[in-house]
């Protein structure tokens, strides 16, 4: 290994720690030639930019923003945009170079990007919010384009931040350019399906991988850690499934009811509260973290970056493990829940919906045609299948866990793309 990466951060819970050490695994199993290591540990183009922003009461605040295209070899650069106090640029680094294994093992034309502000919006009003949004797009519009880099939705992001970002953009160009970013209100050239297709294919392995371990989904229990875009929608399909949600969490705490949480009116509660914190029909866990370690069937991650780690995987007691978020399991908590038999589905399966359905997005916005809900659902669930019944065949065939056999079928398609353009002449 050469210079980038061995100045790299060791902590086990440094993202990107973990994404080079699963790139290193996967390298490990499959036969290339030298540099291909780091070639794919590296990022082909980072953009680091100030976002001065005026606020309401006329004081002016320097935030940072991150753009990071981590790899390019299979199509345009794709991946969501955070808007959290936490980001950093090696967790950019990390959630850019899993993208890039996401779209390469479900077979979209991508490569991986990702990018950020480090800001929490929820201390800032809607009107700051877009003058933050049309900065940073302003900032990182030599690196985008519906054919270079196109982001979508991600943690503190949604479709009205799609939509600024989308019109900053096309302002510039002069003309409307829909292809742009994904996540778009349907209003605007988005998608049907896609507020709802993280979680839609999160639901459809986590359902596989129960009944792949003889679990019956009816009266199955589930805990899911987050309620924002990704984990809100996985409880409710997961109850609408017959499974019983028996935790849900957010940033300010956990309810738990052992007879399964009534998920609509929890949903209506956090439509009028901001909060799960004080749904009625629960009792309040201590902290968030008791939710990881109930005796459950199933557990969704649906929140950050390394919430199960070396400290608390020993005390999992899921089956299964369906990751939502990216990046929650640490390399150190993989060994430890792997050594105690829990299933772990990783991110890069498990979350690969909302990508999928951002590619349809944009296919149908560069064919200025749109199809039904139902089309693009049933679309899903195929890619979905096929994706699962890959990574579960190729880890059977290896007896290797289900998260070094994703890598390891992503990291292959990615090296051959390079091969096929001429790595090694
Ligand atoms: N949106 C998408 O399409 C995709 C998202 N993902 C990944 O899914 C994860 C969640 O993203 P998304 O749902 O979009 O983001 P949101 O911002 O919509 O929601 C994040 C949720 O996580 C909660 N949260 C944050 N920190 C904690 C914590 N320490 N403990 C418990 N809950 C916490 C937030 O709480 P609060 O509500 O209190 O703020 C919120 O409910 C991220 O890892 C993201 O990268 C992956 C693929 C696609
Ligand atoms: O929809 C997209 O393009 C990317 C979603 C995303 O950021 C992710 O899958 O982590």
């Amino acid at each position: 290994m050469t210079g980038t990466l061995a100045a790299a951060p060791t902590h086990d819970r440094n993202p990107l720690v973990a994404a080079r050490s699963q790139l290193a695994d996967a390298i490990a199993a499959l036969d290339y030639g030298p540099g291909m290591l780091d070639m794919l540990a590296t990022p082909r183009r980072e953009v680091t930019v100030s976002v001065p922003l005026r606020r309401d009461d006329g004081s002016v605040e320097v935030l940072v923003g991150h753009r990071v295209q981590h790899n390019l070899s299979r199509g345009p650069a794709k991946g969501g945009v955070r808007f959290s106090p936490d980001v950093t640029l090696d967790e950019v680094r990390a959630l850019a170079m899993w993208m890039t294994w996401k779209c390469a093992l479900v077979n979209i034309p991508y490569g991986g990007a990702k990018g950020g502000v480090a800001f929490d919006p929820r201390g800032y009003s809607r009107g700051e919010i877009q003058r933050v949004t049309r900065r940073y797009t302003s900032e990182i519009m030599p690196i985008l384009g519906p054919t270079t880099d196109i982001p979508a939705p991600d943690i503190g992001t949604d479709e009205q931040v799609m939509s600024w970002m989308m019109d900053t953009y096309s302002v510039n160009r002069g003309h409307t350019v829909l292809g742009v970013v994904t996540g778009k209100p349907v209003a605007l050239g988005g998608s049907l399906g896609r507020a709802s297709a993280t979680s839609r294919g999160v639901v459809h392995v986590a359902l596989a991988a129960l009944a792949h371990r003889g679990i019956v989904a009816a009266g199955a229990t589930a805990a899911v850690q987050g309620f924002g875009k990704v984990g809100r929608d996985a409880a409710r399909l997961l109850a609408e499934a017959g499974v019983r949600v028996v935790a849900v969490s957010d940033q300010y705490g956990a309810v738990h009811d052992p007879a399964g949480l009534g998920v609509p009116a929890l949903m209506r509660h956090v439509d009028e509260t901001g909060s799960v914190v004080g749904f009625a029909a629960s009792e309040p866990l201590d902290d968030g973290e008791e939710l990881l370690h109930l005796d459950v069937d199933l557990l969704v991650p649906a929140a950050v970056e390394a919430v199960l780690n070396a400290d608390n995987a020993h005390r999992v007691r899921a089956s299964v493990i369906t990751e939502g978020a990216n990046g929650p399991t640490t390399p150190a908590a993989d060994a430890v829940l792997e050594a105690a038999g829990v299933l772990v589905v990783p991110d890069i399966l498990a979350n690969a919906g909302g990508v999928i359905v951002s590619y349809f997005e944009w296919v149908q916005a560069n064919q200025a045609y749109w199809w039904s809900e139902d089309d693009v659902n049933a679309r899903l669930a195929e890619r979905m299948q096929a994706a699962w019944e890959g990574v579960v065949g190729y880890a059977a065939r290896r007896d290797i866990s289900l998260r070094r056999a994703a890598t390891t079928l992503a990291v292959e398609t990615v090296a051959n793309a390079h091969l096929a353009r001429g790595l090694y002449p």
